[in-house]
This record gives C-alpha cells, structure tokens and sequence, in this order.
C-alpha cells in the first residue's frame, strides 16, 4: 500500500479550502495516491448484474468475457452468506468468497429498500402534502426541526407517500453503505484491515460541508434528503429480523445520514467504465458511468481545467497519477469536469454542479485574456 502524504501535504489555498502541494519533485506518471477501496458507494441498479459486488469489474471491460460474448455476470452469494437472491453479482468464486459476509447486511438492506420500493409502487401513493414545505430561503433552525420531526417518521406514511425516484433509491444504498460501514467500525476495532482501506468515518468529517452551499442554492433538495431518509428508516426497520440490532438502531437518528449527505455533493467521484480508451484525459464522457463512489483521501484534490493528476479507477481502487512533471510547492490538481469546452462553459457547469467559481490559472488566464479582446473591440468601435 502506498502511504499517502508521501509526496505531498495538504495546505490551505488562497482560493478554494485546502489543497495538495508538492513536497518534492515528481516525475510525470507517479502514482502518489491510492484509496484502496471508498468509503461509501452504489452501483447503479441497472448494472449490478454487469459490475461485480465486490471488484467492480465491468463485464465489458474484462477481455475474457466480452471474447466469450458474456454480457452479465453469473455468480451469486453462496447460501452460507445467508443473502441468496440479494441482488448480487460476481466476477468470480474469489470475489464472492472475499465479498463473504461482510456484504450480507448491505444486500439485505439493499432487499428491503427493493421490496418497500415496489410496496409504495403498488399502492400508487400521493406525495404527502405535509412533506413538501419547503423553506422558501434556507434557514437553519427550521432545517434542524425538519431533521428531527423526521425521526419519528412512521412505515405508514412513507408507504402512503409518492414512491422514490430512481436517483433518489440510488442515494438511499448510497447512503445504506456508509451507515453500514461506520457501523463496522464502531462494533469491530480492527475494522477497516490494513491494506484494505484507510479511512474511517472521523476522516469523512473532515470532508467539507456543503450542506449549506447546496441547500441555498437547490432548498427542495431538503425535501428529497429527508424523504430518502424517512424511506431507509423504514426499510431498514422492516429488514431488522435480518439485521444486527446495534445496526438497525444506526438508522433511527439522522444526524449520519445528514452527515453524509453534507458531504455527498462534491466529494463523491463517478465509477466511470475503465477500458483503455478511459485512461485518456477527458475521455469521461464516452464512458458509461455505473454508479459514483467517495474515496475519502482522494476528495482533497482541487480542480483545474490543466490538471496535472489524472485519476484512474482500478476494480475498486482510486488511483491517482501525475500527468508532467511536478516541482516542489506545486498544487496537485485534478479535474472534476471535462476541460475540453471554453472557459464560459466550463464555469457554468462548475457554479450550476459543484458550486465554486473556478479559480485555476487556465480560467484566470482565458477569462483576462476574453475581457482584453472585448475592451479591445469596444475602443474600437468607439
Ligand atoms: C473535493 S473538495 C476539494 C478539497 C477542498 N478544497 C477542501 O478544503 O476540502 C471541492 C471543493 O474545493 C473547492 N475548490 C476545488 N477546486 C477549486 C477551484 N479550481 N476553484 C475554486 N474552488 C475550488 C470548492 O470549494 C469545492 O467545492
């Protein structure tokens, strides 16, 4: 494994939070971070046959079965796990070994939140009318009661209530996978076990909070946050025959879910396809994106539209190269967007997703340089 902040340390920046410099020189193509395995992820529902649970391997990325015309994957949990028919899906009989029963509570959860999902399909609710009060500006005090009125959220009103969206389930296991994994840690004191990861719940803390940044500018995001939350609550309560009860009980407050989902919206990173043709900057949007991720130590990288670190996934694993050489004090940026589109562009898609204006030399540089045009052009026509 390789120890992170080897090669570089993390430092305030004069323009976004903290950062990654250079504590020495590198040479292009050095890896100098791996995160082994993320904190917190989902597979896209629609993939879960053709990514494996436990590697992530895409069935169209690995060569042998896409020479065998394999379009899905075939192996399921073995029966000792307890988890037959969870939803699940193998590369191989290592991985469902390695998956073992560590995956079980995840895949029973993951049942549940299926089974309560197709319960409100069925009875074709209504929104609840009650839930849809939305602060017309963001308040905190009023979004802290909303938080807590929801914690004695009953099965009955969320199976009369409209059923989640596809995106909206996605952040549920999304979610369902963090809690799980914090429980882990809390109940077994050697978990998670060196080389498999490093971080733990106190370092997704130390991720930046854009619960604030992200409500001001999306405040019905509120209303989706705690209808997925009311949603897993009762999924979870009605998997707790099947579950630990020192896990079940994790569900019932809701300050680590809003911790989590504090963080979700700019800390997470996309489980992009990862075929040759993916190891190419900027070649993002050609891939198929099956699910995203967050990868703890990974999430203190800055953004530059000329970034000098690429990110490439292998199987589960973040690994994150140096694209040129690097002097000592330099930042160590990657891209959070694709960097091909101008300057405008590039800056409404990061105010309108990630909510910060780009402060990176490239988009200093074209922004001056597209204001000394303009004014060029108005002297003239003066
Ligand atoms: C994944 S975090 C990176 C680490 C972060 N700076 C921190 O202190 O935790 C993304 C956040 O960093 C800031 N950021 C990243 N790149 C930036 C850039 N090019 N210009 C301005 N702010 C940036 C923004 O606040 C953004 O929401």
């Amino acid at each position: 494994m390789i120890p992170p902040m080897d090669d570089y340390e993390q430092k305030a920046t004069p323009y976004g939070g903290r950062g990654l410099f250079a504590t020495k020189g590198l040479s292009s193509g050095t890896l100098i971070l791996t995160c082994n395995e993320p904190y917190a992820w989902v597979i896209y529902k629609k993939f879960r046959k053709e990514v494996c649970a436990e590697c992530f391997l895409y069935v169209r990325d690995d060569v042998a079965a896409r020479e065998s015309r394999r379009l899905a994957w075939k192996i399921r949990p073995s029966s000792s796990s307890g988890a037959i028919g969870e939803g699940v899906w193998f590369c191989s009989d290592k991985c469902r070994d390695d998956w073992g029963t560590t995956g079980s509570e995840a895949a029973t959860i993951q049942r549940s939140i299926d089974r309560l999902h197709s319960s409100m399909l069925g009875k074709q609710g209504k929104r609840n009318q009650a839930s849809e009060a939305i602060p017309a500006t963001y308040n905190e005090l009023d979004i802290n009661a909303r938080w807590k009125s929801a914690e004695s959220s009953l099965m009955k009103d969320v199976l009369r209530s409209q059923a989640l969206s596809e995106s909206e389930l996605e952040t549920a296991r999304f979610l369902s996978s963090a809690i799980i994994r914090c429980w882990r840690e809390e109940v077994d004191a050697h978990y998670p076990q060196s080389p498999k990861s490093l971080s733990k719940w106190e370092n997704l803390l130390t991720l930046q909070n854009n619960e604030a940044v992200h409500l001001r500018a999306h405040p019905d995001t509120l209303d989706t946050w705690i209808r997925v939350y009311t949603f897993l609550r009762c999924a979870v309560q009605a998997a707790s025959s099947a579950i630990p009860s020192t896990l079940a009980n994790y569900f019932d407050g809701s300050e680590r879910i809003r911790d989590v989902l504090a963080r979700d919206p700019g800390n997470v990173f996309g489980i992009w396809e990862e075929g040759e043709a993916m190891l190419d900057q900027n070649r993002d949007d050609e891939s198929e994106m099956l699910g995203f991720a967050m990868y703890i130590d990974g999430s203190y990288f800055n953004h530059s539209c000329d970034p000098n670190v690429r990110k490439i996934r292998r199987g589960r694993a973040m690994e994150f190269r140096t694209v040129r050489e690097i002097v000592v004090g330099e930042e160590l940026n990657i891209n959070y967007i694709d960097t091909k589109a101008d300057w405008k562009s590039r800056r409404k898609e990061l105010v309108s997703g990630w909510y910060f204006d780009c402060r990176c030399r490239r988009c200093i540089d074209e922004q001056a340089s597209d204001i000394t045009i303009d004014d060029g052009r108005e002297e003239l026509s003066l």
